[in-house]
């Protein structure tokens, strides 16, 4: 069988004029074609025969596929042809491989009815792990499985729900057998921690979601946990992503009682790139530990294998694995990451180009929200810390944020909770994010951005260190 893809450049943010004729590449068994894109200019895509993936994701043959700001790679398994300027060196093999050993792990789960691999993909930034991540959850989901997605890198926010059903503030959380909810339809913004059960077809335009039709009901065991940590790296408040993580850990657990193929299934974790061998070792140990992971893939990096390996090497139930980095992993700047993040604050309120959502401006007293700040931290140089408090307590301590101009251009994270009380806030789930466009100081109101009409549906809201410009 034969696999031909047609790629085709779109640029100018005014005119939107194809400015290039399409392409056509035609691939062999277990190649790539790679492409970048830059924001601001679009590349569709089309199948045209055979078979292709992207991050594992199946693509048809007929739509086309539109990238923007995106580093993507097309592979077939089955391709045939002699083009030489397409990858064939890829790693994609040994990740195949790795998926049919876990499935081997899932099929004697499902036997025993025990728990299935706990996988966490570590390693360096721009190594694939999130790639990695994806195909993992998608070969799992065409065979059947319904394994969980943890993302612990606050960098990026992978998880991608087309929003075609928003209800945002009808979020509920059960107290009784505290499993908190976080609705579906909803993308989720840098700075959050989240566990999403993959049932559903990943969207390979933008990475995770789904544009299915039939969506699972509010607070039903498939729809994602949200925690909000607020800042990119992990190591800005290593306490709070500890304190996070863990609590996350135990909300999955939870949920995976009471879900037998979640639970054969088991979890895949990605991390962020954070591998320093002060805090970057002491938060991957710390998250291996609360996800009781036991197989560990280490992505692109010999040393931290090494480490990896002679830290658990006494732990017979811990694999610690390596896998190649594909060379079409590419690197992304300050500049693109930033980017990235500033467009999924954007698609947060407004839709991507293919789904728009319009978001709500309301304008609310100042006292209708309390919203804080976990840590003086971030804040402070420890000899600016209050008497009597000293960094690790500031770290998670709460501090009441009184409104004013700084507030302007912030992202808050609702949380659900009724007490303002710690820890109750401080490890409360996310019902939503608010953006703050306006402050008036004179009549103590602000103008908030939010993603549906309405009262707010509880009135605590944490802020982390993520500002956003309405483009
Ligand atoms: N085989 C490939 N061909 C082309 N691009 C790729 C390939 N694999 C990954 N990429 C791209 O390279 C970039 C980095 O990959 P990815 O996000 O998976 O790395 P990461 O290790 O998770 O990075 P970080 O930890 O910094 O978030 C992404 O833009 C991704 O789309």
């Amino acid at each position: 069988m034969k696999s031909a893809v047609k790629a085709q450049t779109k640029s100018g943010k005014k005119e939107e004029k194809e400015n290039e004729s399409p392409k056509e590449w035609k691939l062999e068994p277990e190649h790539e074609f790679r492409f970048e894109v830059d924001f601001g200019t679009t590349v569709k895509l089309k199948l045209i025969e055979g078979t292709a993936e992207i991050f594992g994701t199946e693509i048809g043959i007929g739509p086309e596929y539109e990238f923007s700001g995106r580093k993507v790679a097309v592979f077939t398994w089955h391709g045939k042809s002699s083009v030489e300027y397409l990858a064939n060196e890829t790693p994609m093999v040994s990740y195949l491989n790795m998926h049919l050993a876990l499935e081997q792990c899932r099929e004697a789960a499902r036997e025993r009815g025990g728990p299935g691999p706990r996988v966490m993909i570590v390693g360096p930034e721009d190594v694939g792990k999130t790639s990695l991540t994806k195909i993992l959850l998608s070969y799992a989901l065409r065979q059947g499985r319904q394994p969980i997605f943890v993302d612990l890198d606050t960098n990026e926010a992978s998880l991608h729900y087309q929003p075609s059903f928003r209800n945002l503030y009808v979020n509920k959380i059960d107290d009784d057998d505290d499993t908190p909810t976080f609705n579906q339809g909803t993308v989720t913004i840098p700075g959050a921690l989240t566990a999403t059960p993959i049932n559903q077809i990943l969207d390979v335009e933008e990475g995770f979601g789904s544009s299915a039709t039939t969506l699972p009901s509010i607070g039903s065991s498939t729809t994602p946990i949200v925690y909000y940590y607020g800042y990119a790296e992990p190591g800005e408040n290593v306490k709070l992503y500890k304190i996070l993580t863990a609590r996350l850990a135990n909300t999955v657990n939870l949920r995976l009682d009471q879900d037998e193929d979640a639970r054969t299934s088991g979890l895949i974790i990605d991390t962020s790139g954070l591998i320093d061998n002060n805090v970057g070792y002491e938060i991957l140990q710390h998250c291996i530990q609360v996800f009781s992971a036991n197989i560990i893939i280490v992505l692109g990096h010999e040393r931290l294998y090494s480490d990896m390996a002679r830290l658990y090497k006494d732990q017979s139930d811990i694999k610690v694995l390596k896998l190649s980095k594909s060379g079409g992993v590419v690197n992304r700047d300050k500049m693109f990451r930033r980017q990235s993040q500033m467009r999924k604050i954007q698609e947060y309120f407004y839709g991507t180009s293919k789904v728009g959502l319009q978001p709500f401006n309301a304008s609310i007293d100042f006292h209708s929200l309390s919203i804080y700040r976990v840590g003086f931290g971030s804040l402070a140089p420890s000899s600016a810390l209050p008497i009597g408090i000293d960094r690790k307590v500031s770290e998670t301590q709460l501090v009441r944020v009184e409104p004013d101009e700084t507030l302007r251009h912030s992202i808050l994270a609702l949380i659900t909770t009724d007490s303002p009380e710690e820890p109750a806030l401080l490890e409360a789930n996310v019902s939503g994010f608010l953006y703050v466009s306006e402050i008036d100081n004179v009549k103590h109101k602000m103008t908030i951005l939010s993603p549906c009409p309405g009262r707010l549906p509880k009135p605590y809201a944490l802020i982390g260190g993520f500002k956003w410009m309405e483009a």
